[in-house]
């Protein structure tokens, strides 16, 4: 089922919450909203659900008007069928599982028949089948977020919306639940709404991912063009960018508008041609660089070339598959460098290095999307 935002404005007392946010999400597509505390997912959501009422604008899911500000239309929470899992389960512990689940039907006074059925159905899809009689204080807490989405499901919602649904469990637990989430919602074609401040669950859940900041989608696109490409460096900061570097123009630029040295040194650095490169008209811009992207050797002549700066190891950080440096460029700021664990001479601190990356790796942002 589709769903429509259209100029919602979302208020508390005088603190506007979120700003004049449009989106459309398409039937059957997962639409993660990704950001930092407080930017406004929590309350974008919960529009949807009809739990907070905008100040203006439209709501729209499937052909159904749910929200209107200016019309005066305000559909109930319980008559728009959106289907709401939360971070904390919400299980009854003295219940069944089955009992769990089939609660919601029962309100709806449905036969025993089909509630047995329904629930059978669900049980099957979040894979606890084989646990409808287990008391629910016997759960782990993935089972318990499985019925309680098991208990959403079978109301068989029009839309479902989650709002960190993962974030109480362990991190092995969140990762395989997250691929689990990703199969229920492509096999039902379920259209979801999923908040998150972590990045890697929203790359991993989305069809399109929305970046939110201060109460605006400063982004969205699916979530590879969100990770490859972000449109500011606070954005790519936030995707996990770790070396987010303010830079300067060279005086002798010339007309190479990829061209640029980092602030306050006289380190030059060169940018890939994306889309052109930045616009000139961009004050304030900041070079972003991948860790993974750096390459690090050991080096002898300390000269400085584009892309290529000599500096001295600061720390290493053996982490397994990887391992991570910093490094103090000579006369400059310092990098993070992450290198594959086997291709590595072993460097130590207090090494001269050299640290260079291809200009395709290096993408120079502005430092905020433009309000
Ligand atoms: N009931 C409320 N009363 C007053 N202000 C609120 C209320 N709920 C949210 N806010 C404010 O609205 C803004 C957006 O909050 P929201 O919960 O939507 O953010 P969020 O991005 O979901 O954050 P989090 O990840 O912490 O839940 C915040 O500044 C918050 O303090």
């Amino acid at each position: 089922m589709e769903v429509t935002l259209e100029n919602i404005s979302i208020a508390y007392g005088g603190a506007v919450a979120v700003k004049d946010l449009s989106i459309h999400i398409k039937d059957a597509e997962s639409l993660v909203l990704l950001g930092k505390s407080g930017c406004g997912k929590t309350t974008t959501m919960r529009s949807i659900a009809g739990l907070e009422t905008p100040v203006s604008g439209r709501i729209v899911i499937g052909d159904q008007v749910v929200f209107d500000s200016e019309k005066g239309i305000d559909v109930p929470s319980y008559k728009r069928q959106v289907g709401m899992v939360f971070q904390s389960y919400a299980v009854w512990p003295h219940r069944t599982i089955f009992q769990n689940v089939a609660f919601p039907l029962k309100m709806q006074k449905l036969g025993r028949r089909e509630i047995a059925e329904r629930v059978a159905e669900v049980l099957e899809v979040v894979g606890l089948t084989d646990f409808a009689d287990r008391g629910a204080s016997l759960l782990s807490g993935g089972q318990m977020q499985r019925v309680a989405l098991a208990r959403s499901l079978v109301m068989r919602p029009r839309v479902l919306l989650l709002d960190e649904p993962l974030s109480n469990l362990d991190a092995r637990l969140r990762e395989r639940l997250r691929v689990e989430l990703r199969s229920i919602q492509q096999k039902l074609d379920l259209t979801c709404v999923y908040v998150t401040h972590d990045q890697t669950e929203a790359l991993a859940l989305a069809d399109r991912v929305a970046l939110m900041q201060s109460g605006r989608i400063v982004q969205c696109a699916g979530p590879e063009e969100v990770y490859e490409r972000p449109l500011s460096a606070s954005i790519a900061d936030f995707l996990g960018v770790a070396n987010i570097l303010p830079v300067d123009r060279p005086l002798d630029a010339g007309a190479d508008a990829r061209r640029f040295r980092l602030a306050s040194t006289d380190l030059p650095v060169e940018c890939g041609d994306v889309d052109g490169g930045p616009r000139s008209a961009d004050a304030d811009l900041r070079a972003c660089i991948r860790p993974e992207d750096l390459h690090i050797e050991a080096d002898v002549d300390g000269t400085v070339r584009a892309n290529s700066w000599p500096g001295v190891v600061d720390v290493v950080s053996y982490q397994g598959a990887t391992t991570v440096y910093q490094v103090a460029l000579d006369r400059g700021p310092s990098l993070q460098i992450s290198a594959p664990r086997r291709l590595q001479a072993p460097l130590v601190k207090g090494d001269r290095v050299r640290t260079s990356i291809a200009a395709r790796d290096v993408q120079v942002l502005p430092a905020e999307v433009a309000a």
